[in-house]
């Protein structure tokens, strides 16, 4: 590792929901559903993780849980050396100042009753009831030209906005507390194309001039690939593969990841075009139901007997941090 600071290390997050089989008897004892299963990764101070799988496969669960918007049943969220998974709802409420979410419908999850200053004030009104008058309208007013709206705005109600406006104000109300990480669950996938690019630009030059870490949710690799300086792959909600983006783009090595990147169509000079790999057929099968082994194998090109009565280990693959749960990608330590 280098100098940077170690933000958050998620060890071996487990979550599961009970839930009621529909038609259920009432004497039916409700069924474990995995959304996530045993999830590790680090995030260095600046550095920003984009995290990509098909829709189902426990991204969004994952957001939460480190957020403790849902509750983890194993594992660690350490925060700063802390594992925020100890504290009680006070104390995460002041962690959480540093820690914030971007969701995904921006419309949505703005206050239809506020205008746009109060929901962008409302953080810092909670947590620091002294800044008002000038100073609250001032950081506001900064906050506001700092993510591309006009300060005179700000009397006016989120519905009075484009979708990329609303987002900008939703990234808007995750700045004022000034925080270390900003968790952005697909914060463009309900926006239009062409403002999917000026709201990852804007992420991005802020990562850039306030050393933000950032996680990055999307569905879809082309997005991520913008912004990540490493890339998690979950898939049943199990991490297939963690890599930096330069090493993941360039060579995807667990069967799905190759599936996603098949998946999408991206002029891509790093691909290999003379062996394009197998798109991913069937479905995400149930987290309820689970296959055995490995949760790939029932839609892996590779999968044999063996794969489904042994759960393949997340193994750096290569001793230089990129990172594989599969039995048939193999071993070659990179010589430096
Ligand atoms: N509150 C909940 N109660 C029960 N099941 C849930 C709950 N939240 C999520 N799930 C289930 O957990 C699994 C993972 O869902 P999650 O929303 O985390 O996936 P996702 O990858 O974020 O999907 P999407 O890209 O569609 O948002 C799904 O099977 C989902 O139905």
């Amino acid at each position: 590792m280098n100098e940077q600071q170690r933000l958050l290390a998620v060890e071996n997050l487990q979550v599961t929901f009970d839930i009621m089989p529909r038609n259920a008897w009432p004497w039916t004892r409700p069924q474990p559903l995995k959304a996530v299963n045993n999830v590790s990764f680090t995030l260095n101070e600046g550095e920003t993780l984009g995290i990509v799988g098909e829709s189902g496969c426990g991204k969004s669960t994952l957001a939460r849980a480190i957020m403790g918007m849902v509750p983890s049943q194993a594992g660690k969220v350490m925060w700063l050396g802390e594992d925020l998974r100890g504290l009680n709802l006070k104390q995460l409420r002041k962690r959480r100042q540093r820690l914030q979410m971007v969701f995904q419908d921006p419309l949505a999850s703005l206050s239809p009753r506020m205008t746009v200053g109060d929901i962008i004030a409302e953080p810092l009104r909670t947590h620091y009831p002294d800044i008002k008058g000038a100073e609250l309208r001032e950081k506001v007013d900064a906050i506001m030209d700092r993510v591309g709206l006009h300060p005179h705005q700000k009397n006016r109600y989120p519905h009075e906005f484009s979708g990329g406006q609303c987002q900008r104000v939703g990234i808007a109300r995750a700045l004022i507390l000034e925080p270390k990480l900003i968790i952005c669950d697909e914060p463009v996938s309900a926006l239009d194309v062409s403002v999917q690019a000026q709201v990852i630009n804007l992420l991005k030059s802020l990562q850039r001039d306030m050393g933000l870490s950032l996680i990055f949710i999307a569905h879809d690799l082309s997005v991520v690939k913008h912004i990540s300086d490493r890339v998690m792959v979950l898939y049943l909600g199990n991490v297939a593969e963690n890599a930096t983006r330069a090493e993941l783009f360039a060579n995807p090595r667990h069967p799905y990841t190759q599936a996603l990147m098949a998946a999408v169509p991206i002029p891509d000079p790093e691909r290999d075009r003379a062996n394009p790999p197998a798109e991913l057929e069937g479905d995400l099968p149930s987290p309820m139901n689970s296959p055995s082994g490995c949760v790939f194998r029932t839609r892996c090109p590779l999968a044999t007997d063996y794969c489904s009565k042994e759960i393949p280990v997340l193994e750096d693959k290569t001793g230089a941090g990129h990172w594989v749960a599969c039995h048939y990608v193999e071993r070659e330590e990179k010589l430096n």
